[in-house]
């Protein structure tokens, strides 16, 4: 029987082959809102991060945090409606999104790597306009099935990212840690799903892999949790869509693969954020966890 000590070597060992693959390629990790809310399951997500970069990755996370928005606006007494899982934004909810995520929650996911002996730094799409935005309409269909466009106030379409200051961080060994607030062309806060944010960077960054961490194992096709695929072409994403089997904060999750995919971005795939150490699961194994969503 193998002793402990020389398990953890084998391990360490199986990691090797992914380490010399990976080593210098850029992963995007998508920290989602509901993968947020579990303090222990942040920490194992934020080490493994910082491992990725001792061993020679270079990742950037981009997070969410639409359930901590949500008990932020509650507290003041404003009222949320999402189209096509995106929150419609008022002047007032656009400064408490603001707040929350460029304020709160990115400093805390800065301060939490660097507790832990990581290199973090904290960035919106505004610092050094890294994200370039105008406001985004929503297509919808009516009941009689003709499609409508809906005014969303100040979410953001991106037009533009800027990813000079990203290269220049991770080559200074940062992990930067960037909220999804857009700047528009009148130097305007916009509301950025944090997915279409996290795709858009994967592509400008030219990523090697993009991965969005959520609350589910990944993207389920029924009812039961049997239903989980494990592999999604463009044409049944569309199709889900469609049929109404992808809704919700969905939405933009696979229309932000499908998109890094067209901008290049090797790999896509969508993880549950609740596993301990799902990241290393999914880098570092051959077990392949979630959905990966191919071209
Ligand atoms: N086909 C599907 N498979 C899995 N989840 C789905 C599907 N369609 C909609 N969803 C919903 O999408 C949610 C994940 O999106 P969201 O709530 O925005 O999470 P996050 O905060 O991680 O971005 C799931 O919790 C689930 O309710
Ligand atoms: C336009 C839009 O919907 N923006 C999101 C930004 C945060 C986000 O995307 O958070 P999750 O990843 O946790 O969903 C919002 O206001 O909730």
């Amino acid at each position: 029987m193998l002793s402990l000590a020389t398990e953890k070597a084998e391990v360490l060992i199986e990691a090797l082959p992914y380490i010399q693959k990976f080593a210098g390629k850029t992963v995007i990790i998508k920290f989602g809102g509901h993968a947020m809310v579990n303090k222990e399951l942040e920490k194992m997500v934020l080490q493994d991060i910082i491992l990725m970069k001792l061993v020679g990755m270079n990742p950037v996370i981009v997070h969410g945090g639409g359930p901590s928005i949500n008990t932020w606006l509650k507290k003041v007494g404003i009222e949320s409606n999402f189209v096509n899982g995106l929150r419609v934004t008022d002047e007032e909810t656009m400064e408490i999104v603001e707040m929350v995520l460029c304020g709160k929650l990115n400093k805390s996911l800065v301060s939490s790597i660097n507790e832990m002996g990581g290199k973090a730094i904290g960035l919106c799409g505004k610092d050094g306009s890294l994200i370039e935005a105008e406001p985004k309409k929503a297509l919808v269909k009516s009941k009689n099935g003709v499609e409508e466009e809906v005014d969303l106030g100040l979410v953001g379409e991106i037009t533009k990212v800027n990813p000079s200051l990203i290269h220049t961080l991770t080559n200074e060994g940062y992990i930067p840690v960037i909220s999804p607030v857009g700047i528009g062309s009148k130097g305007e806060s916009l509301n950025i799903n944090a997915d279409h944010a996290a795709g858009a960077l994967g592509g400008s960054l030219g990523a090697h892999k993009l991965v969005l961490l959520t609350d589910v194992e990944g993207i389920y096709l029924g009812e039961d949790k049997d239903s989980l695929a494990s592999k999604l072409s463009a044409q049944e994403v569309n199709k889900c869509i469609e049929r109404g089997v992808i809704n919700g904060g969905m939405i933009p999750k696979v229309e932000s693969c499908l998109k890094a995919l067209q901008w290049g971005v090797k790999h896509v795939h969508i993880i549950d954020g609740r596993r301990p150490h799902s990241v290393l699961l999914e880098i570092f194994t051959d077990e392949g966890i979630g959905t990966m969503v191919v071209k």
